[in-house]
């Protein structure tokens, strides 16, 4: 074992549903590992196998997987800088190995994600405020806190490196402190400390808050969100879980353009939920031809299902309203593979960075429909044209432009569109560690009068009898259902396809329970996806 406490390899958090992880794992030190009830790692009981040097004599170099994870926090807290944007770069510039690019990204995701926590455990073994400590030395700590409770590294491994870490970045003056905060975090397992937090707190919300590292708005939230739904209550704890899971890589490979035959040669193993999908068994994608020219992407697998939902939902009143409640086979296989569609025109009102538009793209170029693709940020749309690089040009163009103004200029012009609107990102929280702890609640009414604009703007696109998709990737009913129904109420020539059948119907196998009084909900404890809202709105003919 190298002197930085890391050898073998293994998951610092439990992936769901079969799913395998994306490499994100921390990597195994000596000792069985074990979890707790909440799926959480820990790597031993309460007697701690430290060193005996002082933190002066102990090693002044910063291992480099740390580095990285250290240098990821800082970026994300001092410069407001994305995680899943700054990590790639940092471990390219290190140089890291795969296994220490494993590590580095289990350390940094961990302690983002489960900062929360570690505040509080770290609140109780510092003799100050936490906001009066030097914050790349509270960032130092988070991350030994996660290497000692999360992760399995030796404790005495943990403790080291991350003095180690401290004195070659920040000074020797900060280690003596953060040498003894450890100590005091080491002398109990997670469990332990998630006990003590919680200990006479009747209030569930805290209570879930703490053990699930969520503020306790989204835990009240994401709550909200499930009856909204129709789902169980009870099931929040599984959902909060599945936001702590490392996140999963699916692949998609664009429909008449790529294939995932490379994919699956190097490990990736076919999706079960949707057709031409695959999960990903991490690396480095880019070495896979198909990735680089764009023909395989990566997406997640609830992105393609709505994706899929809007091409193949049925147009016009007076047809089988969509595959699930065909009147007839012929109705629910026009309806699933979308034949009737040649000479149409789509819209993708919000399309940046381009992942669905990718998809659409390829299949429009299927069935001989065109798309345009709106994004009104210039650096996005350009993704978004590199994004359907692969799909023949003169199936697409981009716009760049308010997607408010579409309708106006273009009324009655398409005949599916997908609106796939800014929205607060709670049902993606697992793909964004830092985000559940830098979204307030005043972003849920902010985003509402946007979202119901761009819902009314598709809405004036779409043609009598045209299908409009309105997407978030958050399950909130202040950004799902209420924003449809009230664009709803005020008028009387639209109406609500049921989603959750069209997504049957696009899926394999069918069967996913999405559906909710005609709208859908996908979610990470049930169907591992990010927990995408569709609703499929018809212009009565
Ligand atoms: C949820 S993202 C869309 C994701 C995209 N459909 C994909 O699959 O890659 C929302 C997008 O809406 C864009 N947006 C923000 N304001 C907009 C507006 N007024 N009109 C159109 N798009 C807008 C954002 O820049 C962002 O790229």
């Amino acid at each position: 074992m190298s002197d930085s406490g890391r050898s073998g390899s293994g998951q610092g958090r439990s992936s769901r549903g079969g799913q395998r992880g994306s490499g994100a794992g921390g990597q195994g030190g000596g000792g069985a590992s074990r979890r707790n009830a909440q799926g959480r790692e820990r790597n031993r009981g309460p007697q701690r196998n430290f060193t005996e040097s002082a933190p002066s004599q102990r090693t002044r170099r910063a291992d480099p997987a740390r580095l990285v994870a250290f240098e990821v926090l800082r970026a994300v807290a001092a410069e407001d800088a994305y995680a899943n944007l700054v990590l790639p770069a940092r471990i390219r510039q290190h140089g890291l190995d795969r296994r220490d690019a494993g590590f580095a990204t289990e350390l940094s995701y961990g302690a983002l994600r489960s900062q929360g926590t570690y505040d509080a455990i770290l609140a109780r073994c510092v003799d100050r405020p936490l906001d009066k400590l030097d914050p790349a030395v509270l960032d130092a700590l988070r991350i030994g806190v996660h290497q000692l409770l999360a992760m399995r590294v030796p404790a005495h491994a943990a403790l080291d490196q991350t003095v180690g870490l401290a004195r070659a970045v920040i000074g020797a003056g900060p280690s003596a402190l953060i040498n003894a905060v450890l100590r005091k975090v080491a002398a109990r397992s997670l469990d332990e400390w998630l006990d003590e937090l919680v200990a006479g707190e009747p209030d569930e919300t805290k209570v879930a808050s703490v053990r699930y590292a969520h503020p306790e708005w989204i835990v009240r939230a994401l709550r909200q969100s499930l009856v909204a739904h129709g789902r169980p209550v009870g099931e929040i704890n599984d959902l909060l879980e599945a936001d702590n899971a490392a996140p999963v890589v699916n692949l998609v490979a664009l429909p008449g353009l790529g294939s995932l035959d490379e994919a699956l040669e190097n490990g990736a193993v076919p999706g079960e939920l949707v057709e031409g999908s695959a999960l990903s068994s991490g690396g480095d994608l880019g070495r896979l031809e198909s990735v680089r020219s764009g023909t395989t992407r990566v997406q997640d697998v609830g992105s393609q299902l709505v994706a899929r939902a809007l091409a193949a939902a049925s147009l016009d009143a007076g047809r089988a309203e969509n595959a699930g409640l065909g009147e007839n086979a012929a109705d629910a296989e026009t309806a699933a593979t979308g034949e009737d569609t040649a000479g149409e025109a789509w819209l993708d009102l919000c399309a940046g960075p381009g992942g669905k538009a990718a998809l659409l793209g390829a299949l429009a170029n299927e069935r001989g429909a065109t798309l345009l693709a709106n994004e009104p940020a210039p650096h996005r749309a350009k993704l978004v044209s590199q994004a359907l690089s692969a799909v023949p040009s003169d199936v697409w163009t981009v716009r760049t432009g308010d997607g408010r103004e579409v309708g106006a200029e273009r009324p009655a012009a398409f005949d599916r569109v997908l609106v796939d609107v800014p929205c607060s990102g709670l049902g993606a929280l697992r793909r964004r560690p830092e985000s559940r702890w830098r979204r307030t609640p005043k972003d849920l009414a902010d985003l509402g009068p946007l979202q119901r604009d761009l819902l009314n703007s598709a809405l004036a696109a779409v043609r009598p009898g045209g299908v409009v998709a309105y997407v978030t990737c958050s399950p909130h009913p202040a950004e799902t259902t209420a924003v449809v129904s009230d664009v709803l109420r005020k008028r009387d020539d639209l109406e609500l396809l049921d989603a959750g059948s069209v997504l049957d119907a696009v899926s394999l196998g069918g069967g996913l329970g999405a559906g909710h009084e005609k709208t859908a909900q996908l979610w990470p404890h049930v169907h591992s996806t990010d927990a995408m809202f569709l609703a499929l709105i018809r212009r009565k003919s």
